[in-house]
């Protein structure tokens, strides 16, 4: 087991939102332990995103009042981010499990004392017992909270000390990162705005277009939001975004556009010049990105449904692309920050999928790009599975393909600080701090 990690929860410090609840005069109330439990029993049964679950739960009992739902809402985040070490904990005791499991995430998401004491003594007894377990003396899903088969493959390919801290920090809330419209808005101008708001954002460093904000303001509902001055996009897939580094005027293809968030990106960093055909295999996802691209005021988008990476219609694309994009379906690993649910979706098998379809995807968008033009990979996962092995064997079987070392196209002043710059391909970690797990490499075309 690696080095001591000293994480036992009921040791973590008491949110923001704590005194404010407790301003607000918080009642003791056994109803929301029952809330939160019933929550957690309906995701533990539901495999899709948990995200969608919540807040159809939230519209199906509008008697939960406003104050309740970021109570509940931390709670079950809070749950599903240390289920395994909840659900270890949470055996021992008296009657349903789940009760116990609700009390626990209560607790360590910051709620005050009178809601997570509410209820049956027994519980309380087992919690003042569970509060002396330290996380070092657990099995390695309870210690870690990720599923051991990936805690593993993590340890196996980056070393105990790396799987340690990013387990640790992929325990945490991910921040929420502004992205600066600059067709509409400059960075400082935006600042400036927000502040004037009383929304508290700082610049981020390496990252010229980008603004952390401080805690978890509701943006999007401010006027300068739906002006389209910014868009909500994480640091990590704004810096891969820059790796595409269009010129003006060209043809990009985004080949796995989703709603558009690096497409939204690359577009202004082509300042409405260009095309960017935008293609995916989900229509939904697709429809998503119109009213995006819309606010934005962008035009120089064309959206296309294909079958699949193979459909036919892409071949009068062939040899044709200044730049193509594949930000890739992948694990979404280096996401668990923000979709800690993720990682109860993932394994051994979905992983093996995953990589035949990007070696696939790949392959197939590669035949778009022209000579002397790019292919930029990307996933936000953090295994090699997904990222180096398939670059790797790629340009194995292309040799008309090499690496560009992703320092080649980001400047110093553009570059996430702790990104190692001695590596060919751009990796970001979590718990560097700057932003998710990312993952991107620039493959340029030969000239012929
Ligand atoms: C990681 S997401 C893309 C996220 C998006 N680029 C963004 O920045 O918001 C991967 C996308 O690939 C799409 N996809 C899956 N299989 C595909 C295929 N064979 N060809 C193209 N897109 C595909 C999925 O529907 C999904 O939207």
């Amino acid at each position: 087991m690696a080095g001591s990690t000293k994480n036992t929860p009921f040791r973590k410090p008491t949110t923001r939102r704590d005194s404010k609840v407790e301003r607000q005069g918080a009642q003791s109330r056994y109803g929301l332990v029952s809330t939160v439990a019933q929550l957690i029993d309906l995701l533990a049964q539901f495999e899709g995103p948990a995200d969608a679950a919540i807040s159809r739960f939230f519209k199906d009992h509008p008697e939960l009042g406003g104050r309740d739902r970021p109570m509940v809402a931390e709670a079950v985040y809070c749950w599903l981010r240390y289920r395994y070490r909840i659900n270890h904990l949470a055996q021992a005791g008296e009657g349903p499990s789940v009760v116990r499991q609700a009390k626990l995430a209560l607790l360590w998401s910051g709620a005050p004392e009178q809601i997570w004491s509410a209820g049956k003594q027994a519980d309380n007894e087992w919690l003042s017992r569970v509060i002396n377990i330290s996380a070092d003396d657990l099995g390695v899903e309870a210690r870690t909270c990720l599923p051991e088969w990936f805690y593993l493959k993590l340890a196996e390919q980056f070393g105990e000390s790396r799987a340690e801290s990013f387990s640790q920090a992929v325990l945490s809330a991910a921040p929420l990162d502004l992205r600066v419209n600059t067709v509409k808005a400059s960075t400082t101008d935006l600042l400036a705005a927000l502040t004037n708001m009383g929304i508290q954002v700082n610049p981020i460093e390496g990252l010229p277009e980008g603004l952390r904000a401080v805690g978890k303001p509701i943006v999007g509902k401010t006027e300068v939001f739906q002006e389209g001055y910014f868009e909500v996009q994480d640091a990590g897939s704004q810096w891969v975004s820059r790796l595409v580094a269009p010129r003006r005027g060209d043809l990009v293809i985004d080949f796995c556009a989703g709603a558009g968030g690096k497409t939204l990106a690359i577009g202004a960093q082509m300042k409405n010049t260009g095309r960017i055909v935008a293609l995916d295999t989900s229509e939904k996802r697709l429809v998503k990105f119109k009213p995006r691209a819309a606010r934005s005021g962008l035009s120089n988008f064309y959206t296309m449904v294909i079958n699949d990476e193979a459909d036919p219609r892409l071949n009068k694309y062939f040899g044709k692309a200044d730049r193509v994009v594949t930000d890739v379906p992948c694990s979404g690993m280096g996401t668990l920050r923000r979709n800690p649910d993720l990682k109860f979706r993932q394994s051994l098998q979905s992983l093996a999928e995953l990589t035949a379809k990007q070696k696939s995807i790949i392959e197939h968008a590669a035949k778009l790009v022209k000579p002397d033009g790019r292919l930029v990979y990307i996933t936000c996962s953090v295994l090699r599975d997904e990222n180096e092995d398939i670059v790797n064997a790629f340009l194995e079987s292309n040799p008309e393909f090499r690496l560009r070392r992703w320092t080649e196209v980001l400047n110093p002043g553009e570059r996430p600080v702790k990104a190692n710059t001695t590596d060919d391909m751009l990796r970001l970690w979590p718990e560097d701090g700057e932003s998710d797990g990312f993952f991107a490499a620039v493959l340029q075309r030969s000239k012929a």
